[in-house]
């Protein structure tokens, strides 16, 4: 990591207020833009986990990534724009602890809000990077993961470092609403029909 996680000075919003048992989806990325791919992914997780919510993390700047995204309100408002169900949040809660770290927030989140059930929702690609978060270990052990299968290069985010590290806790999709209930170390891949979409397209057509 290029710099130390945040020490976190987050106070909780309206918007993140949560009443014990809930169970919330964490979906974070950058969404720069975002596209049907990303509703395609937070429809599909809410459902098959049987979420109550899904909190939609806008990422200030993904560590792994070089070039730094589009301004952040106007990704939020695009966001807001494609997903107006209830139930989805959409927060800037990573920028406003002033970290760009998965495991700042779960850590926050965790200790905050012990009584809620956190899952880490994420596309198959972001299994394959797994391994270069930051405390990516922590991360699968503080809160479940769920995977959304993506077009690419399914077999070898499937048999990488993470997913081989992790394969003791693997549980098969019918499981999927078990996990949250059950809670970390647990994950699961879920095979839903791809969406081709990505926001580097979009980014090109501009
Ligand atoms: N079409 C898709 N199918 C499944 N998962 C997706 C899809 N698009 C994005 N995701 C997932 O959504 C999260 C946020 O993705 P992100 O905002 O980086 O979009 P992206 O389309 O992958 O962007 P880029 O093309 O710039 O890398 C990640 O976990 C990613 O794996
Ligand atoms: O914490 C890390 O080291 C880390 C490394 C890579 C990605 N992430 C998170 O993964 C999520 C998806 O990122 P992205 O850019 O692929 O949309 C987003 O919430 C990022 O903050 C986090």
């Amino acid at each position: 990591m290029s710099q130390r996680p945040a020490t976190p000075r987050f106070a909780a919003g309206k918007a993140e207020m949560l009443a014990p048992g809930m169970t919330v989806g964490l979906y974070g990325g950058s969404f720069d833009p975002p596209h049907a791919g990303h509703r395609h992914v937070a429809l599909t997780a809410s459902k098959r986990l049987g979420l109550d919510a899904v909190w939609w993390l806008v990422s200030p700047h993904n560590p792994l990534k070089h070039h730094a995204p589009g301004e952040i309100e106007a990704r939020v408002a695009a966001i807001r724009a494609l997903i107006p169900e209830p139930g989805h949040v959409v927060t800037t809660l990573e920028s406003r602890l002033g970290t760009r770290y998965t495991i700042d927030i779960i850590r926050h989140l965790t200790k905050r809000y012990p009584q809620v059930r956190f899952v880490w929702i994420m596309g198959a690609d972001g299994l394959g990077s797994f391994r270069r978060w930051g405390h990516w270990r922590e991360i699968a052990a503080r809160v479940p993961v769920c995977v959304i299968a993506r077009g690419g290069s399914p077999l070898k985010w499937r048999l990488g470092q993470a997913a081989r590290q992790l394969a003791h806790a693997r549980v098969q999709p019918v499981a999927a609403r078990a996990l949250v209930e059950r809670g970390a170390p647990g994950w699961t891949y879920i095979t839903a029909p791809l969406h081709a979409e990505a926001s580097s397209i979009l980014r090109r057509e501009r």
